[in-house]
């Protein structure tokens, strides 16, 4: 079982954010908007830098609105299990866990790789609604925690669309060169990012509660 205390930016009654979560918050959505931004321009994909920033929470956010994108805090207890393989549902995660041990990531063939960062390091994973854009050019990573009788505490910075936008970056990546025939009736588009969170959640069930797929 683990413990997880979620965090959102947004209008907090009397200013009442926690300090620590709410500086990791304004820390990590700069870095996980420009490695999107990297992602979109590298030479794979040819997309323009700027291709999800209309999904995105507009900067600054407009007064009492909720950020879409959140940071999980978690801890497991030694000896109350990890959290089974998944992949996440929004666009891009990073993962800050200095010298915790546990996580996994599958590779491309299929092997389970241990990642244990440093204290400058952080883990970057593509979420189910990346996958999902791109038409599976980029394909979200599956992950798991395993840990054998060792605690871990991770902070989990989870990248979302605003919920009422509009993904379809299909002419984009045809424009861009890419033959998506098949693909395109793997990840019909448009649609939007509410519907397609909530199609994620009716096709990934988790069977262990405490992990929650998110
Ligand atoms: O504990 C971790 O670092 C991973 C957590 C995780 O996979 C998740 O919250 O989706
Ligand atoms: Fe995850």
């Amino acid at each position: 079982m683990r413990a997880v205390l979620e965090h959102r930016v947004g209008p907090w009654l009397n200013n009442t954010a926690p300090p620590a979560l709410a500086a990791a918050s304004g820390a990590l959505d700069p870095i996980a908007r420009s490695l999107l931004a990297v992602l979109c321009r590298s030479a794979y994909v040819r997309l323009a830098g700027s291709a999800f920033v209309p999904a995105l929470d507009d900067l600054p956010l407009p007064p009492r609105a909720w950020a879409s994108s959140s940071l999980q805090c978690f801890r497991y207890r030694a000896g109350s299990g990890g959290c089974e393989g998944h992949e996440d549902r929004a666009l891009l995660t990073l993962i800050y866990a200095p010298g915790q041990p546990g996580l996994q990531v599958q590779d491309a063939g299929g092997q389970w790789r241990d990642v244990e960062l440093g204290p400058k390091q952080l883990l970057v994973m593509a979420g189910h609604a990346l996958e999902y854009a791109t038409c599976g050019l980029i394909r979200s990573s599956r992950h798991w925690v395993v840990l054998e009788g060792a605690e871990r505490r991770s902070l989990a910075y989870k990248l979302a669309a605003q919920p009422g936008a509009t993904l379809n970056l299909v002419p984009a990546l045809q424009a861009a060169g890419h033959d998506l025939v098949a693909a395109e009736r793997r990840y019909p588009q448009p649609i939007t990012y509410q519907q397609l969170m909530a199609r994620f959640g009716a096709t990934h069930r988790t069977a262990n509660p405490a992990c929650k797929l998110r």
